[in-house]
């Protein structure tokens, strides 16, 4: 395939860092329980750097240099502080492990696909982007960002029904990788791949009776689907890509994990381009 090259540009989302300390108090975490939450320490530090955070709750009975360095972080970002108790926190997580942190954030901000890339043009001359085509684990989402950010990968794709979308889980997941990943939400997947193609990406998509993806030609701007954990990519779909890729499997399951799908493509892109 003939490969069409892009113009280096440069990048997305700015950290506006705020001066001023925090407020230290104790209160009760249940009055904040209809914000969105970023909660895991890393989940934590990458939100308050990316200036997403508006009040971090803090286990009351938990001390330490990752407690101070959170404080810290939270007073570079004029984000207030509560003590919780734990039983607190474990309410506002829905009992996910928080380690002792769980953080108020401003919702997510998606891109549409134009933005995400005309954004990435302007700093990567051949793009390489992620098309989730109705992953519904936000474990696998998760996951799947945290290899996205990994492996460079410029950017996602979701669609905006019947798919996870950036909540509280993913991002604990992601380990923070959800505030350095672009994601772009559209509510139509085929309109999203055409604008790709006008744009000159080659799409692949993923099933078991696809091309050795050890023999893929990663090079020009590329865009890849993975599909459904349980019905994998929509037939639809698969009408509109230029190849589709399979990894070769000698055992007996029938597929592999999606999220394990992802991260085997993703870093052949990276092996390939390195
Ligand atoms: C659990 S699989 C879906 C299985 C589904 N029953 C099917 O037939 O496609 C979820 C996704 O992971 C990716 N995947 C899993 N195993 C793969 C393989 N061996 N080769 C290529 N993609 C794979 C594909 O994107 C697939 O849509």
């Amino acid at each position: 395939m003939v490969r069409k090259q892009k113009q280096p540009q440069q990048k997305h989302k700015g950290n506006d860092r705020n001066q001023g300390k925090p407020r230290r108090e104790l209160v009760s975490a249940s009055e904040e329980v209809n914000e969105d939450f970023a909660f895991g320490r890393h989940a934590v530090v990458e939100s308050l750097k990316n200036n997403r955070g508006n009040k971090l709750f803090l286990q009351d009975d938990l001390s330490g240099s990752k407690i101070q360095e959170l404080k810290e972080l939270a007073a570079e970002f004029s984000v207030p502080v509560s003590w919780a108790p734990k039983v607190k926190l474990d309410k506002l997580t829905d009992g996910a492990v928080h380690q002792g942190a769980v953080l108020g954030i401003t919702p997510f901000e998606y891109l549409t696909v134009e933005e995400l890339i005309t954004q990435t043009k302007e700093r990567r001359e051949e793009p390489f982007f992620l098309i989730l085509d109705g992953i519904e684990d936000p474990h696998n989402f998760g996951s799947i960002l945290r290899t996205a950010d990994a492996a460079g990968v410029d950017g996602v794709i979701i669609p905006k029904h019947r798919a996870v979308g950036i909540t509280s889980i993913v991002t604990k997941t992601s380990t923070g990788a959800v505030e350095h990943v672009p994601v772009a939400r559209v509510t139509n997947l085929k309109q999203a791949i055409a604008t790709l193609k006008e744009q000159q990406f080659w799409v692949f998509g993923t099933d078991m009776n696809g091309t050795d993806y050890r023999s893929w030609n990663v090079s020009g701007s590329i865009a890849l689907i993975i599909g459904n954990e349980g019905k994998g990519m929509s037939p639809g779909l698969k009408k509109e890509v230029d190849e589709m890729l399979s990894i070769p499997m000698v055992g007996h399951v029938q597929s592999l994990n999606a999220g394990v799908a992802a991260g085997l493509l993703m870093y052949e892109v990276f092996r390939k381009r390195s």
